[in-house]
């Protein structure tokens, strides 16, 4: 079996002294679709801003492509970083260029290539999610689904072996949910990169990936394949998987008890 892409080892994190991930372990095989689950504020995104070198560990490592990410010089982060597609605020492209240019402009940006091979590239990139016709258009002038599918062609300009997706569901409508969902699967599987969703679309997401995570308290609460995961009987996962308000992830935010709050009413005025 070949090294995995990525491998999470007690990672820890803490903001300030506040602390978000305790001791997170995780393995991340090539050529795959992972979703990472979890409660607002679990520390998804936060996870994939370490996976990308932007912040660093307080304990534990990742390693990608065998190199720990937070030892890495500032030169070998940057060129490992061109490896990576990150698409943090999806759908966010540079409103006064076309389309065309929006694609181009990392092809421009980190090769010597001639336009008129970047030109035969992000014709071949806008193809494969389905708009090498709204090559023209403005930002302005696409729908939501369309402008997401134009920042995942300008991600994958580059040929990444790694692609991060920061709720890349969040505000679509279901036909351009599912559309996005399946660019997603097809794309890893046909440039055999690896892609990571934080998703709260478990419904969708479980139709794509091959494998979760569920993040809670700081640790990998639970994993398994989509089909496991639909199996649970773990409180935690069938909460999530079934949608529900309460259970092992509170709906209240954690608070004194009721009736201490109401003896410091006067804390309020
Ligand atoms: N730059 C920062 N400084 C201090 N605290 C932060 C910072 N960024 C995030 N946090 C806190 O860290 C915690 C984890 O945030 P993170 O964005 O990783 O959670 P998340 O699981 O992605 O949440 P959501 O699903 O709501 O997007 C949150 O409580 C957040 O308030």
């Amino acid at each position: 079996m070949s090294a995995p892409l990525i491998e999470i080892k007690d990672l820890a994190f803490s903001y300030n002294t506040r602390p978000i991930l305790r001791s997170v372990n995780m393995t991340m095989p090539r050529g795959k679709v992972i979703a990472i689950m979890g409660g607002s504020g679990s520390g998804k995104t936060t996870l994939l801003r370490l996976i990308g070198g932007e912040i660093k560990p307080t304990a534990g490592y990742v390693k990608v492509a065998d190199q720990v990410v937070h030892k890495l010089s500032r030169n070998d982060l940057f060129k490992l970083r061109r490896k990576m597609g990150m698409l943090f605020q999806f759908g966010a492209l540079f409103t006064d260029l076309s389309v065309f240019d929006n694609v181009a402009f990392q092809i421009r940006e980190h090769t010597n290539l001639p336009e008129s091979m970047i030109r035969d590239l992000v014709l071949m990139k806008l193809h494969a999610v389905g708009l090498r016709g709204a090559y023209h258009l403005m930002p302005a002038q696409l729908s939501g689904g369309m402008a997401r599918r134009v920042a995942l062609a300008r991600s994958i300009a580059l040929d990444p072996m790694l692609i991060m997706y920061d709720e890349p569901f969040t505000g679509l409508d279901p036909i351009s949910l599912s559309v996005i969902g399946s660019l997603i699967r097809r794309l890893t599987d046909a440039l055999g990169m690896t892609s990571i969703v934080v998703t709260h679309d478990v419904q969708e997401s479980l139709k794509i990936v091959d494998y979760v995570y569920f993040l809670a308290d700081g640790v990998i609460a639970a994993h398994g394949t989509p089909q496991e995961v639909k199996d649970s009987v773990t409180p935690f996962v069938h909460q999530f998987v079934h949608g529900e308000e309460d259970g092992p992830v509170p709906f209240h935010y954690p608070a004194e008890a009721y009736q201490e709050d109401l003896r410091l009413e006067n804390h309020f005025a």
